[in-house]
């Protein structure tokens, strides 16, 4: 899978982009949902993943990963052990009893941690990462996502001092898709329009769970 055309196929024919009116995350609906959970059972298209996700991390200094749970976290550790790159791990909720630990792993203070996420919508799941990591006193200003949904999250996450890089914007996946005879004209002509409705310009709606800049 040498070209971003392949991937976006491979994707697609691994079962990653959901089509009709689905269910998302807070029970918003959706068009399109992109499920990059499936790519643990498609080994190639999880080392495409992660080294397309490694070429866009070459120019940004880090000394650890953090994958955001749960989707990402597979992805973090293959790029963890192709680039010899210590991995830490966010616990979704904190351990009731033991360490009771937030982030899992070895980390110091102000060490820079790159942030790998599977797709951005709002930004809200990565910014909770990123909370956690500041908290712990990681240097966290730097994403890496399989897919930006242009629906605002990172101008967001910019907002908050993360700069997303992300392998495929929306815009280019449909086109790679429709071109390859995957989504009809039609089809991309409902997902435009839905994610031109559907655009977020704050966290607001999380706002008790985080410790936002703005
Ligand atoms: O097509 C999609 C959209 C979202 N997700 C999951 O949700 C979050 C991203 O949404 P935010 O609003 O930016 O928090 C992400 O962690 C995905 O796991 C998805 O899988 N597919």
């Amino acid at each position: 899978m040498s070209s971003l055309k392949e991937l976006a196929v491979a994707l697609f024919e691994a079962g990653a982009v959901r089509l009709g009116d689905i269910e998302a995350k807070l029970g918003r609906r959706t068009p399109i949902y992109f499920d990059l959970r499936v790519v643990v059972s498609h080994p190639k298209v999880m080392i495409s993943v992660a080294q397309q996700l490694q070429k866009l991390s070459e120019d940004i200094h880090h000394d650890l990963l953090c994958g955001v749970p749960y989707a990402a976290l597979p992805i973090a550790a293959v790029m963890s052990i192709n680039t010899d790159t210590p991995m830490i791990m966010k616990r979704k909720e904190t351990k009731l009893y033991g360490t009771k630990k937030m982030l899992e792993g070895k980390f110091e203070n102000n060490q820079r941690c790159l942030v790998v996420e599977d797709v951005v919508t709002s930004g809200g799941s990565l910014m909770e990462t990123v909370c956690t990591l500041r908290a712990e006193g990681l240097n966290v200003t730097d994403a890496v996502v399989v897919l930006d949904r242009e629906q605002g999250g990172v101008s967001v996450l910019k907002k908050n001092g993360i700069t997303v890089t992300s392998i495929f914007t929306l815009t280019d996946l449909l086109k790679m898709l429709n071109e390859a005879g995957k989504i009809s004209d039609e089809t991309v002509q409902i997902i435009v329009e839905h994610i031109k409705e559907c655009q977020f310009s704050n966290l607001d709606f999380m706002k008790d769970n985080l410790e936002l800049i703005e």
